[in-house]
């Protein structure tokens, strides 16, 4: 029996690099390396939800992608029966793709094409569940597609014939079907219209609370993990920021990237909104390839400081960890002066 108390999930100094030589560089060619996950730590509770946040390019999909193997990765992430994912066999990892199952940003592109409604949810579980029979199999997709509000006569269509949202729910349904403890969206609403974003969310949290599903939650934005994460990280050019409770990081965000991307989520209250002040992130995202000295946010920071350019932060905390030498609300003149520059 699991230990509620025992992470499903201890991932440490998790690193993703690639050589990123093109397909014309000769073998003895030096190698250019990429590294898109730097080092990160978390713990993940059974039956939590963790928001992973960040832009474009920070590391978040490598990461959801190193710890099911998809790619090479060195460090941690050892499953609660204390199997270490990393660099596990493919035969070794089928073990596991049982429990861990993924969601993907483009729902239609997910799909195969060629297969229907009803062999697409089913395919996961005749894959790890060979024995079972045709009814079997039959009724669980039923079950499946009633769960995640699909109609049981839409079993033999084929992808095309859906709408967006309704090959999310598809996707969904296909990932539930095994039963996993974990499931990792990456961006799962982010191609679809703002009214049905919130309809797929609502559905992932529903099915989180009834079958106690762990979730790993990826997102550009942190408007959109706010209502479905127990707790959020916050990712920048391969590290962690800042990782905390939900409730504490919306509150109290203490990294000046934090407060960078929570100053440009709109707020509903229309007198609020106009009153508040967007902190701009000055300047390009730097390359993975060459990062800034010490803490990789300095070149976009309204905080920086000399010593941030000499020391990489390290993510210190209990309950709310920061990376940063300097946490804590921007004062009113070091946001002028960001906007300023900007
Ligand atoms: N297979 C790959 N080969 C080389 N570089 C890669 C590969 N996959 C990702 N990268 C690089 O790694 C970095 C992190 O990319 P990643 O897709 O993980 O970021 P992300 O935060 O998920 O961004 P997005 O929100 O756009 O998906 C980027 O610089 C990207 O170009």
């Amino acid at each position: 029996m699991t230990n509620a108390q025992e992470p499903l999930l201890r991932v440490r100094d998790l690193k993703v690099t690639f050589d990123i030589r093109g397909a014309g560089a000769m073998p003895w060619s030096p190698p250019r390396l990429l590294q898109a996950v730097s080092g990160v730590d978390f713990n993940l509770m059974p039956g939590q939800t963790l928001g992973i946040v960040g832009e474009s390019g920070s590391g978040k999909s490598t990461l959801a992608r190193a710890l099911i193997g998809l790619v090479p990765a060195t460090g941690e992430a050892r499953w609660q029966d204390g199997t270490n994912l990393i660099g596990l066999s493919p035969r070794k990892m089928m073990k596991y793709r049982n429990d861990i199952q993924m969601i993907f940003q483009d729902p239609l592109a997910s799909l195969n094409p060629r297969m229907t409604v009803g062999q697409i949810i089913a395919e996961p579980l005749v894959t790890h569940h060979p024995g079972l029979s045709r009814d079997e199999v039959r009724g669980r997709v039923k079950e499946m597609m009633d769960r995640v509000g699909l109609l049981p006569n839409q079993i033999n269509r084929y992808p095309h014939e859906f709408s967006g949202g309704q090959c999310q729910r598809i996707g969904i349904a296909r990932a539930l079907i095994v039963r996993p403890k974990l499931v990792i969206c990456d961006e799962p609403v982010s191609a679809l219209d703002v009214s049905i974003q919130a309809q797929v969310i609502n559905l992932l949290a529903e099915l989180q609370r009834d079958l106690g599903l762990a979730l790993i939650f990826i997102a550009h934005d942190l408007s959109v993990v706010k209502h479905i994460s127990d707790r959020v990280l916050v990712m920048y050019l391969g590290r962690v920021m800042e990782l905390a409770e939900a409730e504490a990081l919306y509150a109290d965000p203490r990294h000046p990237y934090t407060q960078a991307l929570l100053s440009a989520v709109p707020i509903p209250d229309p007198a609020l909104e106009r009153a508040k002040r967007i902190i701009p992130l000055g300047g390009e995202l730097p390359s993975p390839m060459k990062p800034p000295s010490g803490c990789v946010f300095r070149t976009r920071c309204a905080r920086a400081a000399p010593i941030c350019a000499d020391e990489r932060p390290e993510l210190l905390g209990v309950e709310h960890l920061t990376a940063c030498h300097f946490p804590g609300k921007l004062t009113d003149e070091e946001i002028e002066r960001a906007i300023s520059v900007a």
